[in-house]
């Protein structure tokens, strides 16, 4: 369970997030809402990337503030953009570093058995530099899910894939594997948060709208 108790995030002289209590309980949540409203800041504190100004965040009874290594572990989080998290020279080499901690013999072999899953088989070898940006951010994700985190957090997952990518995608975010409990998306794809248990549609930083995917979306399509 994810949990904000009174949390509110400055940044210079302005309020970035308004004082926020809230409970995350589904497994698929999705964050909605314009640009600069706010959802990228709401998904880095339960990462411990961005720490409240107040109140506290608490991610399966993690603090960030006080326990930021346990909540690394607990926590996987997927970036808009994937070179920020592709560090090793080929795909195979980069699901291979990730798997580090899970106790895999073979990580190697485990690296290609998650590679050809997400349908990335054929890339194993190839250097991350050369393929291409959508190819890169579904390596990014299948880096991030390698560690086998329980709380899955991504931002913006699917901005630079095809129709039929961001569909799986969407797929692996709604199913994900059995050691991820929870799903916390920021989104423009309103296809993928339309997938979604709960949808908060997040405006001027506070949560403008919250309920079910359907319910909230339907009034954010109609407010543009
Ligand atoms: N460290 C910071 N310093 C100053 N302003 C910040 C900081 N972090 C966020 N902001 C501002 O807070 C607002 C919310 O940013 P955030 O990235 O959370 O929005 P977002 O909803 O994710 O936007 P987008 O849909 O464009 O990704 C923006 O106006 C942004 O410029």
């Amino acid at each position: 369970m994810i949990r904000l108790d009174g949390v509110r995030v400055d940044a210079e002289d302005r309020v970035v997030l308004h004082p926020l209590d809230l409970e995350l309980t589904d497994p698929f949540t999705v964050l909605v809402g314009p640009n600069g409203s706010g959802k990228s800041t709401l998904l880095r504190l339960l990462d411990g990337l961005v720490l409240p100004s107040a109140g506290r965040v608490l991610v399966d009874g993690i603090d960030p503030e006080q326990r930021l290594k346990d909540l690394r572990r607990h926590v996987g989080f997927v970036f808009t953009d994937p070179d920020a998290q592709l560090v090793m020279p080929t795909a195979v080499e980069d699901v291979a570093l990730s798997l580090r901690r899970t106790g895999v013999r073979d990580r190697q072999a485990a690296a290609r058995a998650l590679l050809a899953a997400a349908g990335l088989g054929e890339l194993a070898e190839r250097s991350v530099r050369d393929i291409s940006s959508g190819q890169r951010q579904l390596l990014a994700l299948t880096t991030v899910l390698a560690t086998e985190p329980a709380v899955l957090l991504a931002d913006e997952p699917t901005t630079l894939l095809d129709l039929r990518t961001a569909r799986r995608v969407a797929d692996v975010l709604r199913d994900p594997p059995a050691h991820v409990r929870q799903v916390v998306v920021a989104t423009h794809d309103l296809d993928l948060a339309a997938r979604a248990d709960r949808a908060l549609w997040i405006e001027d930083g506070r949560v403008h709208a919250d309920g079910t995917a359907a319910e909230v979306l339907t009034a954010y399509r109609g407010s543009a």
